[in-house]
């Protein structure tokens, strides 16, 4: 894939592509619709997210949030630009009952590792400190039936990291979660980026109040990142948008 040496976003400093995580330029991806068209639901997204940081992304329903996170988990195909991503990556989604399978919380973050072949006491290790990364460092022998719904996203993080892996996408974990269970799953993944040197995690939303959790924000619309920098930023950007849709009422 062809790059040039520097990629300067509005707003960040100067970064050097090996300062970047996540690098999307100028994306467009296309769909087959029900009746069978191609719909283009990416059109041209732009993103840069440094390495090390929490970075949400946010936007309407429907403007290609969830689209942009599969592409950069490479379930879906791009059609045009450019688009890298620090492997490995991992994709955690809103329903963890899809992805934690094993019985308990430590033979599920176990089971991932699985296929690396590491020696007993490597995997134990692993699993020990990823459980403990997310705040479940007490809970390994616990089944995972008796685990609420942002425990067990907690697991399914610790998962990843067990993995090594060096970015989490993170799809709209929190939508159906209580609000203890929402702060715990993001005490979580700040607390991954923040002990994990280099892990970056791109969390989708549309929460506006989980935004002060985050290093950096983009809001999405319409296929393309209209608005990216701090959460303040975005925050202030959002609301100049609410209040201009109230005055159109
Ligand atoms: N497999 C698919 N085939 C065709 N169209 C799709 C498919 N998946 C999503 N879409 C359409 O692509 C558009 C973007 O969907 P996407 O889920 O990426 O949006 P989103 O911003 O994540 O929305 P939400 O906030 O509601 O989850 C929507 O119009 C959706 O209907």
């Amino acid at each position: 894939m062809q790059t040039s040496a520097k990629w300067r976003t509005p707003g960040q400093a100067e970064l050097q592509e090996e300062d970047l995580a996540i690098d999307v330029r100028d994306v467009t991806l296309s769909l087959e619709s029900a009746s069978r068209d191609r719909v283009q639901i990416l059109k041209g997204a732009t993103l840069a997210v440094p390495r090390g940081e929490l970075w949400m992304l946010l936007g309407p329903n429907g403007c290609g949030k969830s689209t942009l996170l599969k592409a950069l988990a490479g379930l879906l195909d791009h059609s045009g630009g450019e688009l890298r991503i620090a492997q490995p990556c991992s994709f955690v989604f809103q329903n963890p009952d899809h992805q934690v399978v094993m019985p308990t919380a430590g033979a599920d973050v176990a089971f991932g590792l699985g296929r690396m072949h590491l020696p007993e006491d490597e995997v134990k290790r692993r699993v020990q400190e990823s459980l403990e990364i997310v705040g479940m460092g007490d809970y390994t022998r616990r089944s995972v039936q008796t685990l609420s719904g942002g425990q067990k996203q907690r697991v399914a993080i610790a998962g990843a990291l067990a993995e090594r892996s060096q970015v989490l996408l993170l799809d709209e974990l929190t939508t159906f979660l209580d609000e203890e269970d929402q702060i715990g799953v993001l005490e979580a993944v700040k607390n991954v980026v923040s002990m994990q040197s280099g892990v970056t995690a791109l969390w989708v939303t549309h929460r506006l109040e989980e935004l002060p959790f985050a290093d950096g924000a983009a809001y999405m619309h319409d296929g393309k990142v209209v608005m990216h920098g701090n959460p303040g930023k975005i925050e202030r950007y959002i609301g100049r948008l609410q209040k201009q849709a109230l005055a159109l009422r």
